[in-house]
C-alpha cells in the first residue's frame, strides 16, 4: 500500500480539528479514488446501455445525485464513442453534492438566471444545465482563455441551448447589477481534497498559499456579489478542508455583505459532515475526495440595471433562412443570427442572452446550428451534440465500433449504399457528428481540433 506523506502543517491542522478521524483519513489516501461518472439525461437515462462490462447491479448510485454512479474500474473514456457524444461526464462524486443546493432552493419549473463563475472545465455547469429548467439560462465563465475553450468544447457536447459561455475577470460582472437568481462559485482554492488523486496539489501546497487562496476567493466573491439579486442565492465551494478557505470566508461574507447563510438537509447516512457554516465531504467518510459547499442568499437591497448597454451582437434571420426553424424539435427556441453563424437560443432568454453577450466576452451563445453560405446552412457540429435537434430532417449512418472510432480520429471509412448529403454518424443510439455523404466517398466533418489522438481500439 503507498504511503502518503502529507505536509506537516496540514497533518498538525486536520488532526486538531474537532471530530477528524486522522488514522482512517491517512489510510484512505494509500487506496485508489473511486470512478464516478453523472449521465446526460437529456441524451440518456440507462447506464447499462453504457458501461455494459461493468455489469448492473454492480454499479452504485452516488447517493446525493440522480444521475450519478460510480464504476467498478477506470474504463478509457478517450475510446468510448459515448463519451464524445455528450452522453455523461466524468466527474469526483463529491462535488456532485451541488444538486442538493439546488434542488432544496430551487425549483425546476421556474426559469431562473444562473451564473457559474468559475467554470472549466465544466462540472457544474454541465449538472447545472441538468438540473435547470430548459427555459433558464446559464452564463458558465472561465477568466482563463484557454480553460474557457475546453469548457465551451465540454457544454457543447452537453447539448444544451440554453447557454452562453464567457471568458470574464470576476469584476466584469458589475455591469450585470441584480441580474442573477443564482451564482456557483466554484473557487480556486489549495485543493486539499484532491491530494489523493493529484500529486500535484499537494507539491504546490504550503501554508503561505493557502492563505493566499482564501484572499483570492474573498476577492471574487465581493468582484461578483453586485450581480446577485436581492434574495438571490450564492453557492459557495471548494476542494478544500481549510477553514480559512472555508467556514472562516462564509463568515466574513456574512458580516461584510449581508448574506444569511443557510442550511441543507443533508441525509444522515451519506458521511457528509455538517460545519459550522457548511457541509464537508472527507473521503474516510463518503465515497469521493474532499469537498465543501456552502449556501448564501443576498439580505441587502440590491437595485438592478435595466437590460441594455454595450453594443449589438445578433442580427435578424434572413427570410430564406428561416426554413431552417424545421430543423429543430421544439419551438421554445428561436433562430438568431451573429455574424455568419446561424444559432438558436431558448425564446424566454432572448433579451437576457443579448444583454449578457453584449457586455461580456463571449465564447458560444446558445447553440450554434451552422454557417450561413448564400442562405444554405452548413451545419454546425454543436447541431449535432444538440438535444433540440431534429434528427429526422437527416441520414443516419450507423457506425460499427471501429467505424466510430475512426470517425472521431478523423479517418476515412465508407460503406456502401449511403444517401447523399449532410449525414449523421450513429453509434448505437448516440449521435457523433456530421458527414458529408458524397458520389463514392464520405466527407468526414468531426472537428479537427477534437479528434482521438491516442493510439489503440
Ligand atoms: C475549482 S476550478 C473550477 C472547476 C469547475 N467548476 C468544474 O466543476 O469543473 C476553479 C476555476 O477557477 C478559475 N480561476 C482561477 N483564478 C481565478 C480568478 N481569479 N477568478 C475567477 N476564476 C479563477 C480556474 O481557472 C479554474 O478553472
Amino acid at each position: 500500500m503507498q504511503r502518503f506523506l502529507f505536509p506537516h502543517e496540514f497533518e498538525e491542522r486536520l488532526r486538531s480539528q474537532r471530530g477528524h478521524d486522522w488514522q482512517a483519513f491517512s489510510a484512505i489516501h494509500g487506496e485508489a479514488s473511486p470512478v464516478s461518472i453523472r449521465l446526460n439525461p437529456a441524451k440518456t437515462k440507462n447506464h447499462n446501455a453504457l458501461f455494459k462490462q461493468q455489469a448492473s447491479p454492480d454499479i452504485q448510485s452516488v447517493p446525493w445525485t440522480k444521475h450519478g454512479f460510480y464504476l467498478n474500474e477506470r474504463p478509457s473514456f478517450t475510446l468510448d464513442p459515448a463519451f464524445h457524444a455528450g452522453t455523461y461526464y466524468v466527474q469526483e462524486a463529491s462535488s456532485m453534492l451541488l444538486e442538493q443546493a439546488i434542488l432544496q432552493y430551487f425549483d425546476n419549473k421556474e426559469n431562473i438566471r444562473a451564473l457559474d463563475l468559475c467554470a472549466a472545465p465544466g462540472g457544474k455547469s454541465t449538472h447545472l444545465l441538468s438540473l435547470l429548467s430548459t427555459n433558464s439560462l446559464l452564463v458558465s465563465n472561465e477568466v482563463i482563455r484557454s480553460r474557457a475553450n475546453i469548457l465551451a468544447e465540454n457544454i457543447t457536447k452537453w447539448g444544451h441551448a440554453n447557454v452562453v459561455v464567457t471568458n470574464n475577470d470576476p469584476e466584469d460582472f458589475e455591469k450585470l447589477k441584480g441580474f442573477f437568481d443564482l451564482m456557483v462559485v466554484d473557487a480556486p482554492c489549495s485543493g486539499e481534497g484532491l491530494f489523493r488523486k493529484d500529486a500535484e496539489a499537494m507539491k504546490e501546497w504550503s501554508v503561505e498559499n493557502a492563505n493566499l487562496c482564501a484572499m483570492r476567493q474573498q476577492r471574487i466573491v465581493h468582484d461578483v456579489w453586485p450581480a446577485l439579486k436581492e434574495n438571490g442565492i450564492l453557492i459557495y465551494c471548494t476542494c478544500t478542508y481549510n477553514p480559512e478557505e472555508n467556514n472562516k470566508n462564509i463568515e466574513r461574507f456574512a458580516q461584510e455583505l449581508n448574506a444569511e447563510i443557510l442550511p441543507l438537509d443533508i441525509n444522515p447516512n451519506w458521511g457528509v459532515q455538517a460545519l459550522d457554516h457548511g457541509y464537508q465531504c472527507f473521503p474516510d467518510k463518503v465515497k469521493g475526495e474532499g469537498f465543501y459547499i456552502a449556501i448564501l442568499r443576498k439580505k441587502e437591497t440590491q437595485s438592478s440595471g435595466r437590460m441594455r448597454g454595450g453594443k449589438t451582437v445578433f442580427t435578424k434571420v434572413p427570410n430564406a433562412a428561416v426554413r431552417y426553424q424545421q430543423w429543430l424539435n421544439t419551438s421554445e427556441v428561436k433562430l438568431t443570427q451573429f455574424r455568419e453563424f446561424l444559432l438558436t437560443i431558448p425564446s424566454e432568454q432572448e433579451e437576457a442572452i443579448t444583454f449578457v453577450c453584449s457586455n461580456l466576452k463571449t465564447v458560444s451563445a446558445g447553440t450554434t446550428m451552422g454557417t450561413l453560405k448564400h442562405d444554405k446552412l452548413i451545419p454546425d457540429h454543436a447541431l449535432a451534440m444538440s438535444t433540440v435537434l431534429n434528427k429526422e430532417n437527416f441520414p443516419h449512418v450507423e457506425a460499427s465500433y471501429e467505424e466510430a472510432i475512426a470517425y472521431l480520429r478523423k479517418d476515412v471509412f465508407w460503406q456502401e449504399g449511403l444517401t447523399k448529403g449532410f449525414s449523421l454518424i450513429q453509434y448505437e443510439n448516440f449521435t457523433l457528428g456530421w458527414a458529408n455523404v458524397l458520389d463514392n466517398r464520405l466527407n468526414n466533418l468531426y472537428p479537427a481540433d477534437w479528434r482521438i489522438r491516442m493510439a489503440g481500439n
